[in-house]
């Protein structure tokens, strides 16, 4: 998976001063979307710039998709310490992975294929985002896909012959059946299709996944590829962005600031600069872009004054960060209703019937490639998603970096990844993970200091209404029912009762269990967006305007996650190429190309 013509070279070899119609920051699910659109106007010259490389060649079988995470082609954030949260993790914080090469996440995703609901985004035109409501936004999903799926019961309108290939996973899990009667006894319905959004998806099915031919589609491999060979279109690997080049108004006074270009490191650590005669984009993310803005001066007056950084456009950016957080300490195994030498067999001959289906193109997450979402409270949509997730016999410490799994996917210390260890020196581990998809705390992204290279801080906030954490423990309680069902118990597949050190006064199962549990492992699951939210300019919450353009200023747009007013209620990648396909629309649009 090389992308063969890396400008990043000549670039670096002293081609400063070069200038291109666009710039696009962040070559991830929405960067490499935006500068492949952008490019199939021939006479714009587009330049990506991307502070990774090209991803390993483990992170396309999806199998194999945990690896990435914490290694090289991961920024690997870490959050600050948070009171109320994450004593059970590496010290005490929460850790962000996010992907560092072409691709960006969506190279080291767990490829999930979840669009969002009708009212996800109906909710984004209520909140004052004209055209961006669920029936203006479809297309744009349909457009990207080529979806290889068959027909299906429930009537989800499908791409075929977009760039991103969505496939249907075949699972092997013995597990998945007696999950799904399980799902089934707890009166939730079955879905065909995930994607369903009328009416809204609560019940159980398989997932659709970015895989093509057993392989993973990044957006990498869905549209930067493709548009390769474009003379107009120049991409630059490992050049990371340290600012937005402005130019104040002419007269010196109430005019409005101009991007100009962008300021670069090289490999080398050598700075150059390229410029625009249009537009600086940036999509590097959730966490980086909101820094990049306030490093150029564009951030909340006080907070940019307190670094000594000159202040271009005061507004709210870095706040507003959403996520979704996630319970991934529920463990069944069935090791008390088999031999310990069935265990090892049977668990070999699944790893290998696995690697079989994926050395012959069909593509497996190795989990059970099935997902819940419950409506725990009777509020008409899902609150709760639940994925379960298998971990072979004697797996989790077989890592690239000799950690445990869930250390690597979550951020637990060795205290807490050694239970789970132990646990799966036993028997297979299926963790099923409750996660609250319908919660409301915002956090924030803020600067440590002024150096672009700094990382920046990032407050969670994460379960700050105490509603959120009765969500959380409502969707422990449907896998708890779910332990009790006859499927799961005629299958033998009991929850262990995992004991947390820190847990000791409590007795596994009663409501203060979990609430010691939440506060020790429940974490984000994988889904920050919003710290550039997209607002009416009269809305003082707003960072960019319904075009995606920074208010206040010119030549500046953000096109990535991190302009979601609200995190919709499903995994976030799909949402974020849908942004990215609206956007390349509307800067067509703006400047007269759109057919
Ligand atoms: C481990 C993991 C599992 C996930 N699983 C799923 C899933 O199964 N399904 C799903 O829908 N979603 C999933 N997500 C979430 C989804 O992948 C993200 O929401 C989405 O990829 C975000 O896209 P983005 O374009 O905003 O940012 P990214 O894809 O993270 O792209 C940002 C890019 O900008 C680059 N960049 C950052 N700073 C700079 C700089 N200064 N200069 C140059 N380049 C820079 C980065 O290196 C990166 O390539 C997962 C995410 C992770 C991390």
């Amino acid at each position: 998976l090389t992308f063969q013509r890396d400008y990043g070279p000549t670039l670096f070899a002293g081609a400063s001063n070069v200038t291109f119609d666009f710039v696009v920051v962040g070559a991830g699910s929405a960067g490499a979307t935006l500068a492949a659109r952008l490019s199939e106007i021939s006479e714009w010259n587009v330049l990506l710039l991307e502070a990774g490389g090209d991803p390993p060649e483990y992170t396309e079988v999806p199998l194999r998709y945990g690896e990435a995470l914490t290694s090289d082609v991961d920024w690997t954030f870490i959050t600050e310490p948070e009171p109320r949260l994450f004593a059970g993790l590496e010290r005490g914080r929460g850790l962000i992975s996010r992907g560092l090469m072409l691709g960006g996440s969506s190279s080291m995703n767990a490829m999930m294929y979840l669009r969002g609901t009708r009212r996800d985004f109906d909710e984004w035109e209520r909140l004052g985002n004209a055209g961006w409501g669920f029936g203006d936004v479809l297309p744009y999903f349909v457009k990207s896909e080529n979806f290889t799926g068959g027909r299906r019961r429930d009537a989800v309108p499908h791409g075929r012959g977009g760039p991103l290939t969505v496939s249907p996973l075949v699972s092997i899990d013995p597990a998945y059946s007696s999950i799904a009667d399980g799902n089934r006894l707890l009166r939730l319905a079955e879905l065909d299709d995930t994607n369903r959004f009328a009416p809204p998806a609560v019940g159980y099915g398989p997932m659709d996944f970015t895989v093509r031919d057993g392989l993973r589609c990044s957006t990498l491999k869905a549209f930067l590829l493709p548009a390769g060979e474009r003379p107009n279109l120049f991409v630059a690997k490992n050049a990371r962005v340290t600012r937005v080049l402005m130019q104040s108004p002419a007269d010196g006074g109430n005019g409005t600031s101009r991007a100009v270009g962008v300021e670069y490191v090289a490999p080398s650590g050598r700075a150059g600069r390229v410029y625009v005669t249009r537009e600086v984009i940036l999509s590097a993310g959730v966490i980086m872009s909101p820094q990049i803005l306030m490093v150029s001066g564009v951030g909340p007056a006080k907070h940019l004054r307190q670094h000594g950084i000159r202040v271009v456009s005061d507004l709210p950016v870095g706040y507003n960060y959403q996520d979704h957080v996630s319970f991934a300490g529920l463990v069944f195994s069935d090791r008390k209703n088999r031999s310990r030498a069935d265990v090892a067999r049977e668990s070999a001959d699944l790893v290998r019937a696995t690697f079989d289906l994926v050395s012959r193109g069909v593509g497996t997450l190795g989990l059970t490639n099935l997902v819940s979402f419950v409506d725990t409270a009777d509020k008409g949509r899902a609150d709760v998603q639940v994925v379960y997730l298998r971990f072979p016999y004697n797996s989790t410490r077989n890592t690239p970096n000799g950690r445990n799994k869930l250390s690597n996917l979550f951020g637990y210390s060795d205290r807490v990844a050694t239970l789970f260890d132990d646990l799966n020196m036993l028997s297979d581990s299926i963790h099923a993970i409750p996660i609250n998809v319908d919660g409301r705390s915002t956090g924030r992204v803020a600067l440590r200091s002024a150096d672009p290279l700094d990382r920046p801080k990032i407050h969670t906030n994460y379960l700050s209404h105490d509603d959120e954490i009765r969500t959380l423990l409502r969707g422990i309680d449907f896998v708890v029912q779910l332990s009790k069902t006859k499927p799961m118990v005629d299958a033998g597949l009991e929850l262990e009762p995992v004991a947390y050190p820190d847990c000791a006064a409590h007795a596994w199962g009663t409501r203060d269990y979990w609430l010691c549990a939440i506060r020790n492992v429940a974490t984000s699951f994988y889904h920050p967006v919003g710290t550039c939210r997209m607002g009416p300019t009269c809305d003082r919450r707003s960072v960019v305007d319904t075009s995606l353009n920074v208010i206040g200023l010119r030549g500046l747009r953000v096109i990535d996650s991190s302009i979601m007013p609200k995190v919709v209620s499903v995994n976030t990648n799909a949402a974020t190429i849908m942004i990215a396909e609206k956007g390349s629309d509307i800067i067509k649009r703006c400047y007269g190309k759109l057919a």
